[in-house]
Formats: C-alpha cells, structure tokens, sequence
C-alpha cells in the first residue's frame, strides 16, 4: 500500500531521513515515534506525495510519488485522510460544514445526514456542529480534524499527532475510533509523542511501532 524503498530526504543540503525501507501492508496499524525534530511529520508528508524523496522512491497505491498524473494525485487524495498537526479550517463554515468539505469539494453530497452526526458524536462535537472553527478549543479542532480526515472513509488514515492537545479520555476516544477504522480494513499510521496511548493500543490491535532517530527509521523493541 505505501511502499519506501531506500528513501532519502532533507530540505537543504543536509540529510533528514537517511536510507529508509518500510512497507505498509494494507490493513495495517502502524505507530510513528521519534524525539521532536526527528522528522516524523515530514515522514508522514512523503507518505502521502507532499513531498518527494531525494533519493529512493515511495509507491502509493503501487504508484510512484515522483511520477504521479493530476489524475493519480486526485485519486490518491481521496483514498488517503490526513490528520495534520496544525489542522486549518474554513472560517466562514460551520464546524459540520468543515468535516463535510472533503466529500463537497469530490462532488459527492452527503448521502445520509445521519452518518455526518454519528461521526460529529464519535468525535464529541455534537454540540459544536454549527460553531465557526474559531469558537473550538485546540483538542475541539483536533477531533473535528479527525472527523474531517475519515469523512470519506479513505483507504489510509495518516494521523500527526492526532492526540496532542487532547485529554487521556478523549485520547482514548480517538484511538479506539481509528482502531475500530483499522478493524474495517483501514490502514492507520499515527505519529505521536505519547507511549501510553501506543501501549494502551497494543492491548487493542497488533500494532507495529517505528521509531525514527538520527535519521534512520527502526522498528521498535517488543517492551512498548
Ligand atoms: N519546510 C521546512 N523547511 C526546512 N526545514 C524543515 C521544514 N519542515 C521541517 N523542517 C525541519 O526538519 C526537521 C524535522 O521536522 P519534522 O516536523 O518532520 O519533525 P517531527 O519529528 O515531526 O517533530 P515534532 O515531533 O516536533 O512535530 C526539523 O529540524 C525541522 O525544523
């Protein structure tokens, strides 16, 4: 489903990420850890075709990021929901309105109104579905950024720091979400800071757990 082969990058003429072989099989749960600045996020980026590597090739979908077609990026975006760390919004448009954009923007109308306010309730925005983004507290825009990510209900679900500005309860939440996504076939991969939410998750699905440091991609040790 997204395959590294020998992947490479920095933005400037160091190197970030050094030499890294991964693949993420369909259906797969996977965590990203790693000290801040290890470049987790810029992981997540080339995983999806933000970025492209300086050296090596990623596949997604068994197309080459380099190499994609407008078409083949389209495609892509919608079977890929990213959670970003710094999620934006539309101000002008409701909080429900902000989680439906995905499927306005592909032409699809939501089909029944019913799913759009079962999602809002996983995510516990109910109350908040006709709020601006403004009004929402940072773990509000996180939990809407969460629901707008799987409103399409994509292949892959790339999460930054889903649960960063959240509390333990809501953590818990949202991780059993995109576990019960993953128990859909979904293919998850969550970066993220906070070992008891990857623990917590272990006794819940067979997770992987990568851990990036001094460049290089390794996979973690069994006591996490
Ligand atoms: N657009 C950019 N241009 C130049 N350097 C960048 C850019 N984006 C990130 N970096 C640098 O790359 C390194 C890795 O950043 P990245 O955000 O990928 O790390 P991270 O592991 O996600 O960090 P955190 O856990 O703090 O979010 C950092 O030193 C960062 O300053």
């Amino acid at each position: 489903m997204i395959d590294l082969a020998q992947v490479s990058y920095g933005y400037g003429a160091g190197t970030l990420l050094n030499d890294m072989t991964l693949q993420v099989q369909p259906g797969s749960f996977h965590f990203l850890t790693g000290p801040s600045g290890a470049g987790k996020t810029t992981f997540l980026k080339l995983c999806y075709g933000e970025l492209v590597p300086s050296q090596g090739a990623i596949s997604l979908f068994d197309c080459d990021t380099r190499q994609m077609t407008r078409d083949e990026v389209a495609m892509m975006r919608r079977r890929v929901g990213v959670v970003h760390q710094d999620c934006q919004f539309l101000d002008h448009l409701s909080v429900a309105e902000n989680i439906a954009l995905p499927l306005t923007v592909s032409g699809r109308a939501i089909n029944d109104p019913q799913e759009l306010n079962e999602l809002l309730a996983w995510v516990g925005l109910t109350h908040q579905a006709d709020a601006r983004p403004p009004e929402l507290s940072g773990g509000e825009r996180q939990r809407a950024a969460l629901a707008r990510a799987v409103v399409m209900s994509p292949d892959v679900i790339l999460a930054d720091e889903p649960t960063g500005n959240v509390d333990w309860e809501m953590s818990l939440r949202l991780l059993t979400l995109l576990v019960e996504l993953n128990k859909l076939g979904k293919t998850v991969v969550i970066a993220t800071h906070d070992m008891n939410l990857i623990r917590q998750a272990k006794a819940q699905v067979q997770a992987r757990v990568l851990r990036l440091s001094g460049g290089q991609l390794h996979t973690a040790g069994a006591d996490l």
